[in-house]
């Protein structure tokens, strides 16, 4: 076993609700400590700015000069992050950031995440890794998702088959098999289309607790129509853009606000439960967003074989888990471990990744 070292990872999702940051400690295979955890909002003007940015992102070069504005607003909520768990967590030393970044634009062959590195080093004077999707996908992977070895982790001991799913802006899972494999794949939405579809209809961020779905009825046409997408006819490894089932909205324009929620929500469920996969999982143990929606937890619980429970059942954070990813990856990316596998992403061969930046501080006398 290497030394354990301390990291904060900070993850800014599909939802573009905030950035998560959680401290732990890690030697880059098994975790010690799970220190406090937390999120720090994006107020509306920089919500509203991303998104732009988000519906733009093909277009736009990366010299361009609002998006460089935002970038720079985005790292700076990320630097009250790192400040704000440093201050939760007693000051106690960090070793190092991973920084997750804002993803704006995901495709095949190219992967695009927003967050000045140099800038969040500078300003938090710690060394910082980033750019964590890059060498994966340059090496011919999806770059997506790479949750996966730290659920691998977490998973570790525990009874299998077993999977984690991750409910955000878009879903993704993890099954651990009996013989202790990991696969993984994007699944389809999560809940971004729901949020959209309550914001345009009720002015609402989101579907909260469910409550609009369960009033409505599914359309069962309009399921199969989005079902019908080219995404749910490959094989895992795959991934998705935030905005790869921008149609769907368009396709349930004619129903009620009650029915398309209903729709959205067994979408997103009925997405994850036609995933194919070698094993039934035992166990699902759900993070994100999405498991503090009962509406959806319990649709899921009707189209899956095996139990369906948010990961607080074992014990862990799940709305600090993706954060908490990027500090055990940030670990793995130093140690120049893979962060992904053939199985997670496609890549042809166990794949290191990010980045190291040191914006104008010393690496010396830091323990990396
Ligand atoms: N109380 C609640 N009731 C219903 N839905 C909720 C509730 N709380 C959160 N959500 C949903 O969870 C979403 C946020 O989930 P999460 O923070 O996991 O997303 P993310 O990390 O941005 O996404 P991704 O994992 O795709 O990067 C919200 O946009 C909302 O749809
Ligand atoms: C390109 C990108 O940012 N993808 C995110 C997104 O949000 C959920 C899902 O789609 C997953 O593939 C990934 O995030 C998690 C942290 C991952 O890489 O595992």
């Amino acid at each position: 076993m290497r030394t354990p070292l301390t990291a904060i990872g900070l993850m800014s999702g599909t939802s573009l609700d905030g950035v998560d940051a959680a401290l732990i400690t890690t030697d880059g295979i098994r975790v010690f400590h799970h220190g406090p955890s937390l999120t720090v909002p994006y107020d509306a003007p920089l919500r509203a700015r991303l998104r732009d940015i988000l519906d733009h992102a093909g277009s736009l070069s990366p010299d361009d000069a609002d998006l460089l504005d935002a970038e720079q607003a985005l790292t700076d909520v990320h630097t009250q992050a790192v400040q704000a768990v440093r201050a939760k967590a007693g000051n106690t030393p960090v070793d190092v950031i991973g920084l997750h970044g804002q993803t704006i634009l995901h495709a095949p062959g190219r992967t695009w995440q927003i967050g000045n590195a140099s800038r969040l080093s500078a300003t938090t004077d710690l060394p910082v890794i980033h750019d964590f999707r890059t060498a994966d996908v340059q090496a011919g992977g999806e770059g997506a998702p790479l949750a996966p070895l730290y659920h691998a982790a977490l998973l570790h001991g525990h009874a299998t088959p077993a999977a984690v799913l991750n409910i955000g802006g878009v879903a993704n899972l993890t099954l651990m098999t009996k013989s202790g494999d990991v696969l993984a794949c994007d699944t389809g939405p999560g809940n971004a289309l729901l949020d959209d579809w309550m914001f345009r209809h009720t002015g609402q961020p989101c579907d909260f607790s469910g409550t609009c779905a369960a009033q409505g009825t599914v359309d069962m046409d309009c399921l199969s129509t989005l079902l019908a997408h080219d995404f749910f006819h490959k094989p895992p490894p795959k991934s998705l853009d935030r905005l790869s089932f921008h149609q769907a909205l368009e396709q349930i324009s004619t129903l009620s606000v009650q029915d398309g929620a209903a729709t959205l929500t067994a979408f997103t469920a009925a997405a994850i439960a036609s995933t194919p996969l070698p094993e039934q999982p035992l166990h699902w143990f759900v993070c994100g967003g999405g498991r503090h929606n009962p509406t959806l937890m319990h649709m899921l619980a009707e189209r899956l074989s095996g139990t369906v429970q948010p990961v607080e059942t074992l014990g862990w954070d799940g709305d600090a888990l993706e954060a908490e990813c990027f500090g055990f990856l940030a670990v793995r990316s130093l140690r120049g471990r893979p962060l992904s596998l053939p199985a997670t992403t496609g890549v042809p061969c166990p794949m290191p990744g990010g980045r190291l930046t040191c914006g104008g501080i010393s690496p010396a006398g830091r323990r990396l």
